[in-house]
């Protein structure tokens, strides 16, 4: 199933330190989302994606997380975790797409392997033009902002909200869906990641962590 285009999707993870951690509480976020009008869930790990999958038909963009000390890429990175989240549930395999080292084969291996030996859609999370360029040449799907402002190089473009010319950028030369992901944390910045020729765009926290929402509106408070 494809992320239809101008839809809103939703990214329903919590890691282990949040009270919303788990699959009831990740199942109901995307049931929101769903009545809210999203037309996508974005979740992390097997047993996150199978309770979505239980309660909700939407497309899911699943991804695993792995964290280790000896690899910067944590996003799916090698088929095993691929294979475990397509058979969760998940319509789509989001993955780090940088050419950063990884815990598995070259990220256009994996990207060939999803599409032909589980025949699911990739959606490649990159930082930069020329890391679109590849993942669109490694035969991805969708191309996402989402790791802009997360890698070595990039980290300078956190502070400013969303990465609006990286954006502009993709949809510009890549003849492929572009998703805007990443900071996009209000509905004026949406609209404008629409403006700009997104095909879809992606909201995590600042619709599913009440957290985080939490704390700004502390900030506001004397
Ligand atoms: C960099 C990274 O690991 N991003 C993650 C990817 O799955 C998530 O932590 C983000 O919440 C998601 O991309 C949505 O972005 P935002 O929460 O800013 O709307």
């Amino acid at each position: 199933m494809l992320i239809p285009k101008g839809a809103l999707v939703v990214s329903c993870q919590a890691r282990a330190d949040n009270p919303l951690h788990g699959p009831v509480h990740m199942a109901a976020m995307a049931r929101a989302a769903e009545q809210g009008g999203a037309r996508g869930i974005r979740a992390n790990g097997a047993d996150d994606i199978a309770a979505i999958r239980a309660v909700s038909a939407l497309p899911i963009i699943g991804i695993a997380k792995v964290w280790t000390d000896r690899f910067p890429v944590y996003i799916t990175p090698g088929f095993a975790q691929a294979a475990e989240i397509a058979g969760a549930g998940a319509d789509i395999i989001g993955l780090d797409a940088t050419p950063r080292p990884r815990d598995g084969e070259p990220v256009e291996i994996l990207i060939g392997r999803i599409r032909s030996e589980l025949g699911r859609e990739v959606f490649a999370d990159i930082a930069t033009l020329e890391e679109g360029r590849a993942a669109h040449a490694a035969g991805t799907t969708y191309v996402a902002t989402t790791l802009a402002g997360y890698t070595e190089g990039t980290a300078s473009r956190k502070a400013g909200g969303p990465d609006l010319d990286l954006l502009s950028a993709l949809v510009a030369e890549l003849p492929l869906p572009i998703v805007a992901e990443g900071r996009f944390d209000t509905p004026d910045l949406v609209a404008e990641a629409f403006r700009r020729g997104a095909h879809a765009v992606v909201v995590g926290t600042a619709v599913t962590n009440p957290r985080e929402i939490t704390k700004k509106f502390v900030q506001a408070a004397p």
